[in-house]
């Protein structure tokens, strides 16, 4: 043994799922057993007296019912129950956190799991063909946190321009400058002064955010090779000053461990009564007297529909792809569609209708003269063990990005429309731990890493519409990606920015990097590598279409700049969806913002 398990205080409850049988490991066994048991041994790793135990039943009535434990709704149920006077619920569809999602390393380890994903797939179109019928994959979380359970941790809260384009969209005081106070009440910056300036960070905030304290190796050399090729190199993406070049991103992480909005945000009931939390409650209609929304229908995890009345408001945060379709089933939507589905309308609007993704393409390279080695092995477990640290602490190249310019954006904005993500080197799966175990998704030489090029001012606009009245079929998804054609050329401009990286003599001496021929080989048929053609080809059956989803019931259209829903009352929805156009960077910290928005406009209007 490594560490016998430690006294909490409170007892351990070994809920959700495991990452023994993760859909990412499948096939490993004995090693992740113990690790996942070392795991739930850790006190501070899975805090048994922080655990936010779901209440066995709702009362009939509350001041604010919020609907969905994610990114945002977290947020705003812990705002709104603070001052201990307003009693709240919390409702979520999905049951508790996995533990192992605290470990950076396993990032990707819940994707695909029923347990906690919704699993949701957009709809076919010219886009995602490596996915075949199955339409492009959307991990989005099913759990207490939501998506901040399964995404990346990467912090970035967009750029001043981005909130500009919001107020000129009619989001009335949503600029930078107002947003800023949000900003703070979120971050706790644990770098202030060593990797970030002072001057553009708080370290009064509720989330701990900072980088991961580990780096593989690799990663110093795409750095390198990011800088021969004469992009710029900076330390902090959030630094105004700096809004282009290549970083080593700072995430939603503390002591080694991914920090959701849920575990920072939310407090067990014990210490705040007036919160409750209900899981595995899945929201089917809002409900309304006349125009007004006086409570929320759900099935419970008996399969039980319940009824709670709101006596002040009801908050939607279920996520831009869910809120919507809970409004359509509630009366709230589009009238053609509401009557197709024989919903009496309650608000004719147009849900669903402005729906924006970041979207890009993956690019996929062999480092020929590398190892192809597990990166999890008894070594990262041990140092991970004792001290939250080594590989299982952080995303590998997951941790670098970067942002430039296609020549569609204005660069006077300092808005830059393309972002670069890289893969590889995860600590997450072994057989055996044994140090040097073949990495078994490899070719027998060679590593496999991949980046991606995203485009972040899509001009293609999509929509979501129902599939049917069943509120727990997934809704239809067009994303309608590349229908604006300046889409796909920015893109093609983001492969070339990357082949130049990978080109680098420093990669090039070190790794011998190619493309990797099995991601390429339907292209290679078509045209040239790197041509235009080629490109499309590769940027068509490899897209990258990303997880940030916004826009389906936003400002200006659904919803009033205090994020109420128009033509009816006490109805808010407050998460992705109100964004009106894309933040320029991974959408998590907007998403934040909005949400500590929302509570205060709440909060402003019920207290006296
Ligand atoms: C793989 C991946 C990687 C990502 N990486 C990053 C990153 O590094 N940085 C970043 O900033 N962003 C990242 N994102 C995006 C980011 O995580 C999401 O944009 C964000 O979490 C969305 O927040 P939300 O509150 O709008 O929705 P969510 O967090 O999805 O929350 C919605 C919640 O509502 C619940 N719900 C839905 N329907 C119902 C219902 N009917 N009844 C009750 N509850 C319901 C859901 O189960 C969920 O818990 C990533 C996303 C993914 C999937």
């Amino acid at each position: 043994m490594i560490l016998s398990a430690q006294d909490c205080g409170c007892s351990i409850v070994e809920e959700g799922p495991t990452v023994i049988n993760s859909p990412v490991c499948s096939g490993t066994y004995l090693f992740m057993v113990l690790l996942q048991s070392y795991l739930w041994g850790r006190c501070d790793i899975s805090t048994p007296c922080k655990r936010i135990e779901s209440v066995k039943k709702t009362d009939d009535k509350y001041d604010f019912v919020v609907v969905g434990a994610g990114s945002a709704g977290s947020i705003v149920a812990s705002r709104l129950s603070e001052n201990g006077t307003f009693k709240v619920l919390l409702l979520e569809a999905g049951g508790p956190e996995p533990i192992a999602a605290r470990v950076p390393g396993f990032y990707r380890g819940f994707w695909g799991n029923e347990e906690v994903d919704w699993k949701v797939r957009a709809e076919l179109g010219d886009f995602c063909l490596d996915q075949g019928e199955q339409g492009c994959s959307w991990p989005l979380g099913k759990v207490l946190g939501g998506t901040s359970v399964l995404n990346g941790m990467m912090y970035h809260r967009g750029h001043r321009a981005d909130y500009d384009d919001w107020v000129a969209h009619g989001a009335e005081g949503w600029s930078w400058d107002e947003l800023q106070p949000y900003m703070d009440m979120i971050e706790n910056n644990k770098q202030i002064g060593t990797v970030v300036d002072g001057k553009y960070h708080s370290d009064a905030g509720v989330m701990p955010i900072q980088q991961y304290n580990y780096q593989p190796p690799q990663l110093q050399d795409l750095l390198d090779a990011a800088n021969e090729t004469g992009f710029p190199i900076i330390k902090d993406i959030n630094d105004p000053n700096t809004p282009e070049g290549f970083a080593i991103a700072q995430a939603f992480n503390d002591n080694g461990q991914r920090y959701t909005t849920a575990r920072a945000y939310l407090v067990p009931k014990s210490e705040r009564p007036n919160l409750s939390v209900k899981l595995n409650a899945h929201v089917t209609k809002v409900l309304f007297k006349c125009k007004r929304a006086v409570g929320v229908e759900y099935v419970d995890e008996k399969g039980k529909k319940r009824k709670v009345k709101a006596n002040k408001e009801v908050i939607l945060t279920a996520g831009a792809l869910k809120s919507p379709q809970i409004l359509m089933l509630s009366g709230v939507g589009p009238k053609e569609t509401l009557d197709k589905f024989d919903i009496p309308v309650v608000a004719d609007l147009p849900v669903g209708k402005s729906f924006k993704n970041h979207c890009g393409a993956t690019l996929y390279f062999l480092l020929t003269k590398a190892n192809n080695t597990q990166t999890l092995d008894w070594n990262a477990l041990t140092a991970y063990l004792l001290n939250r640290e080594g590989p299982m602490a952080s995303t590998g190249l997951t941790q670098l990005t970067g942002f430039l310019y296609s020549s569609f954006a204005d660069k006077e904005r300092n808005q830059p429309d393309l972002q670069f993500f890289f893969n590889g080197l995860y600590a997450e799966c072994s057989k055996t731990g044994i140090v040097g175990e073949p990495a078994g998704d490899c070719p027998s030489s060679g590593y496999n890493v991949s980046a991606n090029a995203v485009h972040l001012l899509p001009r293609s606009v999509g929509y979501m519409t129902l599939n049917s009245t069943d509120p727990f079929d997934q809704a239809l998804y067009y994303p309608n990606f590349f229908d604006h054609p300046d889409d796909m050329e920015a893109i093609k401009e983001g492969f070339q920015y990357l082949r130049k990286i990978f080109n680098s003599q420093i990669l090039q001496d070190k790794y011998e990097v190619k493309l990797d021929p099995a991601y390429t080989k339907e292209c290679d048929d078509v045209a040239e590598a790197w041509s235009d053609k080629w490109s499309e080809c590769m940027i068509r059956l490899h897209t990258d279409p990303q997880n940030h989803q916004l826009g389906t019931n936003a400002i200006g259209l659904v919803v009033d700049p205090s994020l109420r829903v128009y033509n009816v009352t006490n109805l808010r929805v407050c998460d992705a969806g109100a964004m009106p156009s894309p933040p320029t960077g991974n959408p998590q910290g907007a998403i934040m913002v909005v949400a500590e928005k929302c509570a205060d406009l709440i909060r402003q209007k019920w207290t006296k």
